[in-house]
């Protein structure tokens, strides 16, 4: 018999949200409680990669592909050494996983990490509902199986804003991880949760990597380049929770930024915004999953992207707009749209940090997803190229980064100068 295979029945389960809606299903994890802020994910494939994605801290994860836990789980999938979402919600979780490379089931990876579960659960509809009112509180529970006592503890339970979720997921202990190949920079990172997917990235384009804890202070990052000198650059990692929250590694991004080269991916990318001043909105129901249309405003080329992010930031809150770098817009416009459709990349005028570019633009709500500075080396994207799980399409973004360590400001656009294709 195959020892994946499990043959009891599961106990029942509660989903209830804030907004009193309840869905009956079965235990598909460890058992108990969890509460959270429920969000959809619409990747088709890679739930490993999204449990053990630290960003999800505080959050349960419904996943909108019907079959989840088909081909098992193994070691090289891990994005992370633990799994730090609260909960998962699946419409129908596959008992008899195959595939050649399986070490596990996600049934037992779940138990084994205590994240509660929910099998059984209308999917579509849990994430249309999601859609219309929003990311909301939410709680699965395999001992309180009473909707209207669950809906009130859930009314009752405080939100994602709450609380800092970045010490929870960042590395205690400095260390390092080698390049893959041969090394061609030292770099440090501010582990607010990052993915493996993104070390692996930052490796792959010759980089020896300081991984260090998110509340480092600037002046300790600025020895820790070669023989006690700054580092080549800088990297802000992904990672959990409302951005406002994690103020250190803002106030380290607001130090760093302008000394030297700087590269920050989604949480990194709010943080690099906060550091100058920018407000940052939290989207109704965020983006998660591996199909985010992104166009790269300087080539016009889109990006089929993987995202997971429920904040963004204001583009026009970084300073009022240089017209004459703008093509010609000379007011501030909420629709970012009309940029990506005249392929402007438009430029305001940031007051601690100089001109800061619009680079990349989501194509279906029109939010920001990347910019540039353009008076110090740094840029930023709210999307994952590290991808895992999703499309390789914004991989380029780690050459970029290494074209700017290397003094190449123009370092955005390299995949078009290079005659690349997707
Ligand atoms: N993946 C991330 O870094 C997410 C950033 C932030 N926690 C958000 O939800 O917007």
């Amino acid at each position: 018999m195959n020892p994946l295979v499990s043959r009891e029945r599961p106990a029942e389960a509660l989903l209830a949200l804030e907004d009193g809606t309840v869905y009956r299903g079965r235990s598909a994890g460890a058992g108990g409680e969890a509460f959270g802020e429920i969000v959809f994910n619409t990747s088709m494939a890679g739930y490993q990669e999204i449990v053990s994605d630290p960003s999800y801290a505080g959050q349960i994860v419904t996943l909108t592909y019907p079959q989840v836990g088909n081909y098992g789980v193994s070691a090289a999938a891990m994005q992370s050494g633990g799994l730090a979402l609260s909960g998962l919600v699946v419409r129908d979780m596959c008992r008899e996983p195959s595939n050649w490379q399986i070490e596990g089931s996600l049934t037992d990876l779940l138990r084994k990490g205590g994240v509660v579960a929910i099998e059984g659960v209308d999917t579509r509809a849990l994430t249309l509902r999601i859609r219309s009112a929003g990311a909301m509180r939410a709680a699965i529970s395999t001992e309180d199986l009473d909707p209207r006592s669950l809906v009130a503890r859930v009314c009752k339970a405080p939100g994602i804003s709450s609380h800092n979720f970045v010490p929870d997921v960042s590395t205690a202990q400095e260390y390092v991880v080698p390049a893959a190949g041969e090394r061609r920079f030292r770099v440090v990172a501010y582990d607010c949760g990052e993915k493996r997917g993104i070390a692996d990235g930052l490796a792959a384009v010759g980089c020896e990597t300081v991984v260090v804890p998110w509340d480092t202070p600037a002046r300790r990052v600025l020895a820790l380049g070669q023989d006690g000198a700054a580092p080549d650059g800088v990297f802000f990692s992904n990672g959990p929770g409302d951005p406002t929250q994690v103020e250190a590694t803002a106030q380290a991004a607001r130090e760093l930024m302008g000394k030297v080269p700087v590269f920050g991916i989604c949480l990194g990318n709010q943080l690099m915004a906060l550091a100058a001043g920018a407000t940052i909105e939290k989207l109704p129901f965020g983006h998660h999953g591996g199909n985010e249309p992104v166009m790269n405003l300087l080539t016009g080329r889109v990006e089929i992207t993987a995202q997971n992010h429920n904040y963004g930031l204001v583009f026009e809150s970084l300073g009022s707009i240089v017209p004459e770098e703008s093509g010609g817009f000379a007011e501030h416009e909420r629709d970012l749209r009309a940029w990506s459709e005249r392929h402007v990349a438009p430029v305001v005028m940031n007051e601690r940090f100089g001109r800061v570019r619009l680079t990349h633009v989501n194509l279906n709500d029109g939010t920001p997803e990347g910019v540039q500075f353009l008076d110090v080396p740094a840029f930023s994207v709210q999307y994952h190229p590290e991808a895992c799980p999703g499309p390789h399409d914004s991989a380029y973004l780690f050459t970029s980064f290494a074209r700017l360590m290397a003094g190449d400001l123009d370092c955005l656009d390299i995949d078009v100068r290079e005659g690349r294709r997707f």
